[in-house]
């Protein structure tokens, strides 16, 4: 093991990998010895001296470690390009992210950000669609955009399911999707799902004269058994597939975003599981590195929670995460371990949240996250007392009424969906 990667005189180049992480040592081991064996085995090193790693090969690939902060628990550290396969998230992780999580001289280690330099963003397509083409494709360009996950989860039949989803439409919802865990079961197969639901889509379509999305989860146990499902839905009109991202992986998104292409269509993610490793803050990965990687590979748009929905998530992490959605410059924060990003030409993704909203938080969701946001509500929606239809009517009129500036209690008077849901979820 060398001991030579602590630089902090080092100015990093314009084409290094950057990394910040919080680093807590295990007992016995102080910060610095840490910090280098955690840049060392995450590059070009191993936990002894090895013979085969001459002096000029470590001159030319060594990590550097130019910022410490032991109080603050935080080193950064910039890698060469040459460590990496540009354009390959699966290796990148299993550098930055990979065994240095598992290290003994460590009680915790988190990778908070990674800034990737222009050449890596070169190797990437970004989303096709992103926010301006999502806003396109639904016509919708002035508000947030309301969607529906259908409920309950799994369970119904596929017909069943194709219904609630109309009502969902017609009610006011712009998109309905499929949720986390409904994919291809026995009591509502993905192609017979598929086919009603974006029939039925259709139909609310004409009704309506608004553009209705069905983002139906094409998420497989292969890459191949996901792009065969994403063929079905581009053979049966659809605009839309969504995926389970961590589930799935970043080998399939990766694939997956090249299939897009073909197919034409804009990609959903679901980020469930992600707290599997973003959610201890003093270990695992952030979800700003996991929101990074998906505007990278081309994710069109990403849940990123809802600061007064039902998942963890305080107003800034979440707020930081919707700037990195849809930024083209990011600008660093220390306090918040943000590092600068320069999107170059890569798009925006269109930030989502989800997870335990009512049409009553409409106004504190506009607050929090303005215009560029699609708002899902699942139970907020299939919970009214009069029903889906007026469960989204609901959300349309919440939406309305903050759209022009009038309490939701004025607006209620004179719309009766609205009126209900209050009564429901603001009176108890
Ligand atoms: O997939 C999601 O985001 C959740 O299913 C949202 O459902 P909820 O609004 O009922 O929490
Ligand atoms: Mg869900």
């Amino acid at each position: 093991m060398r001991r030579d990667y602590i630089d902090t005189g080092y100015s990093p180049k314009d084409t290094d990998l950057i990394c910040e992480f919080h680093i807590e040592p295990s007992a016995g081991v102080n910060f610095e010895e840490a910090a280098t064996h955690m840049a060392g085995e995450s590059s070009i090193d191993s936990w002894t001296e090895i013979s085969t790693l001459s002096p000029e090969l470590a001159a030319r690939l060594k990590p550097h470690v130019f910022y410490v902060n032991e109080d603050a628990q935080t080193v950064r550290v910039a890698y060469s390009e040459e460590l990496f396969e540009l354009g390959s998230v699966p290796q990148v992780l299993s550098a930055v992210a990979g065994n240095i999580l598992s290290m003994k001289v460590v009680d915790n280690l988190r990778l908070q950000d990674i800034a990737f330099p222009g050449s890596m963003l070169h190797e990437f397509k970004g989303p096709k669609f992103g926010l301006p083409g999502i806003r396109e494709l639904t016509g919708v360009q002035d508000r947030p955009l309301i969607g529906t996950i259908v409920k309950p989860k799994v369970g119904l039949t596929s017909e069943k399911h194709a219904e609630v989803a109309y009502k969902s439409f017609a009610g006011g919802c712009d998109l309905v999707k499929d949720d986390e865990n409904l994919t291809d079961q026995k009591f509502n197969g993905f192609e017979k799902r598929a086919e009603l639901t974006l029939k039925l889509a259709e139909k609310a379509e004409s009704e309506t004269g608004e553009r209705k999305m069905y983002l139906c989860n094409i998420t497989a146990p292969t890459c191949k058994e996901m792009i065969r499902r994403m063929n079905i839905l581009k053979d049966l009109g659809a605009s839309y597939a969504m995926i389970d991202i961590v589930p799935a992986g970043w080998t399939a998104l990766q694939t997956l975003r090249e299939e897009a292409d073909d197919a034409g269509l804009a990609l959903h993610a679901h980020r469930c599981m992600h707290s599997a490793y973003t959610r201890n803050p003093r270990h695992g990965i952030s979800m700003l590195v996991v929101a990074k990687l998906c505007r990278l590979i081309g994710l069109d748009q990403l849940h990123i929670g809802t600061v007064v929905g039902k998942m963890h998530g305080e107003k800034h992490e979440v707020l930081s995460l919707r700037d990195e959605c849809v930024l083209d410059n990011v600008p660093a924060d220390e306090n918040q371990h943000i590092l600068a990003q320069n999107w170059g030409r890569l798009k925006p993704m269109f930030p989502v949240a989800s997870g335990g909203l009512a049409p009553t938080m409409i106004p504190d969701l506009y607050t929090i996250f303005g215009k560029d946001v699609i708002m899902q509500f699942g139970g907020g929606i299939h919970a009214h007392p009069m029903g889906t239809a007026a469960g989204a009517t609901a959300c349309r009129q919440a939406l309305e009424a903050t759209l022009e500036g009038v309490s939701l209690q004025e607006y209620a008077k004179s719309h009766r969906e609205l009126e209900v849901a209050i009564d429901k979820w603001l009176k108890k």
